[in-house]
This record gives structure tokens, C-alpha cells and sequence, in this order.
């Protein structure tokens, strides 16, 4: 069952060490076939060099195990939640890279203070707050996708516009239209946490980008106005400063 999105999977956990994402097995890729209501996850604690394509586990949208010998990654509960409710998304990347993982510790959010981050993320990418202690006993791991929605939800954000985010004490969780894409917007986040860590070190000053800069990489890169829809006058208006 779901052979070829297995492989996509397997492939896109195949990056994490690659692209010096991870240590040991801290962190998962996952991805879904929205038709068949189905989403493939690497295994918990499997070495990415001992993973095969095989290995993956499938899960359906209740988070319950459908296919696979082993157990799906510890996150699966966060990554069922996210996509039951980030409608958009094809795939869901978690790691613990340090320098998104130190924002997530000091329960800060990243800010937008480059192009690298702009390119990607239309904002500051947030923290989700510390789960309670009855949200740790009701269970972490379901929570911390609750506790990722909800944040979207109060602050009004679009998922698309910011594919990330920081779950305090844990770490950055990205996602994407793929899995490959979800990995993508897992590097850019822990290169623009670094960049934006040294920038808050070294001035005092303002660094943030101006608005007009991420609603014109918003605008290129989506072809629209976050904040307008395609009809609306002003978008007209903004594309002809494009
Ligand atoms: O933070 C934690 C565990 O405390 C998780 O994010 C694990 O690091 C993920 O490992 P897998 O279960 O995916 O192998």
C-alpha cells in the first residue's frame, strides 16, 4: 500500500542527516495521500541509515496504525492533528535543530530580519506556548498539535504563508505542499533562526524587514496579496510596483 509515497518518505527522511538537520534519530518526516485519507511516517528510533523505503508506517487520519511492522515516530499524534487540520499541507517535517530549538527554549519567535527568511516565510515564524500541565497528562504529543493550531488560529495566520513553527521547549515543526518541500522549509527555518540570532546579538537597533519587502516575496512567490484576494483592487495596485 502507498509504495511510491512511501519512497517519497523515505527520501525526504533521507535529507534530514544530510542536510545536518538532525542528531541520532531526533527528528521525522511524514506525508500524505489526501484521496486515500492516508499518511506515511518513518519509524520511532530507527537509525536513518538502518531505514529502508520498507519501513514506513502507514496511518490514517485517527492517527491509528494501518500498515507497518514497527512504530510509527513519536510525533505522529502532532503530525495527525496538523493534518487534520491544515487542510493544504502534503508534508510535515520535525526536527530539533539547534538554533530554531534555542528560539523554541527562550519561547521566542523568529523574526523576519532577512530575505532568506522573507523568501519563505511571510513573517515572523512563531512559538506556540509551553503546554500546560493538564495538556501534558491529557497527552503531549496530541497537544503540541492543538497547541500549534490554536496559535495559527489567535493569530490569524495562514498555514501557506507560514509554513513553520516553534513549539516551546521542543522545537520547529515545517510543513509543505510535499514532503521534500516540508524538508526544504526545515532548512530555511534553522538558517534564518541562526541569522536572526546573530543579528539580535550584534544591534539593538530595528532589524526587521519591512512589510512592503514580505508582501512583495508573499506576492512572488504566491502570486497574490496575503492580505488581498486576486480581485481586489489593491492587489492590482501592488503588482504594478512588482
Ligand atoms: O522530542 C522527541 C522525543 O522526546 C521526538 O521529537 C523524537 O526525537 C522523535 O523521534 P522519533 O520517534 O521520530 O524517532
Amino acid at each position: 500500500m502507498l509504495e511510491d509515497l512511501k519512497q517519497e518518505v523515505y527520501e525526504a527522511n533521507m535529507q534530514l542527516p544530510k542536510l545536518d538537520l538532525v542528531t541520532f534519530t531526533w527528528g521525522n518526516v511524514s506525508g500524505i495521500d489526501r484521496e486515500k485519507g492516508l499518511f506515511v511516517i518513518k519509524p520511532s528510533g530507527v537509525a536513518y541509515e538502518d531505514m529502508q523505503p520498507s519501513d514506513m508506517v502507514v496511518v490514517n487520519l485517527k492517527g491509528e496504525v494501518v500498515e507497518g511492522d514497527m512504530n510509527p515516530s513519536s510525533d505522529t499524534p502532532t503530525h495527525t492533528y496538523l493534518y487534520n487540520h491544515f487542510k493544504t499541507i502534503g508534508g510535515i517535517t520535525h526536527t530539533h535543530s539547534p538554533w530554531a530549538v534555542s528560539f523554541a527554549a527562550a519561547k521566542l519567535d523568529i523574526p523576519a530580519v532577512s530575505t532568506t527568511h522573507a523568501d519563505t516565510f511571510f513573517g515572523d515564524v512563531p512559538c506556540a506556548p509551553a503546554l500546560t500541565d493538564e495538556q501534558i497528562k491529557e497527552g503531549y504529543e496530541l497537544n503540541t498539535g492543538k497547541v500549534i493550531v490554536d496559535e495559527f488560529d489567535k493569530r490569524h495566520l495562514d498555514p501557506d504563508a507560514v509554513p513553520a513553527v516553534l513549539v516551546s521547549q521542543h522545537g520547529p515543526f515545517s510543513w509543505g505542499p510535499t514532503p521534500d518541500k516540508s524538508v526544504y522549509n526545515a532548512k530555511v527555518l534553522e538558517v534564518s533562526a541562526e541569522i536572526a540570532y546573530h543579528g539580535l546579538q550584534m544591534t539593538r537597533d530595528e532589524i526587521h524587514v519591512p512589510q512592503y519587502l514580505l508582501d512583495k516575496h508573499y506576492y512572488r512567490k504566491h502570486g497574490k496579496n496575503a492580505y488581498y484576494g486576486q480581485d481586489n483592487a489593491k492587489s492590482k495596485d501592488h503588482a504594478a510596483h512588482e
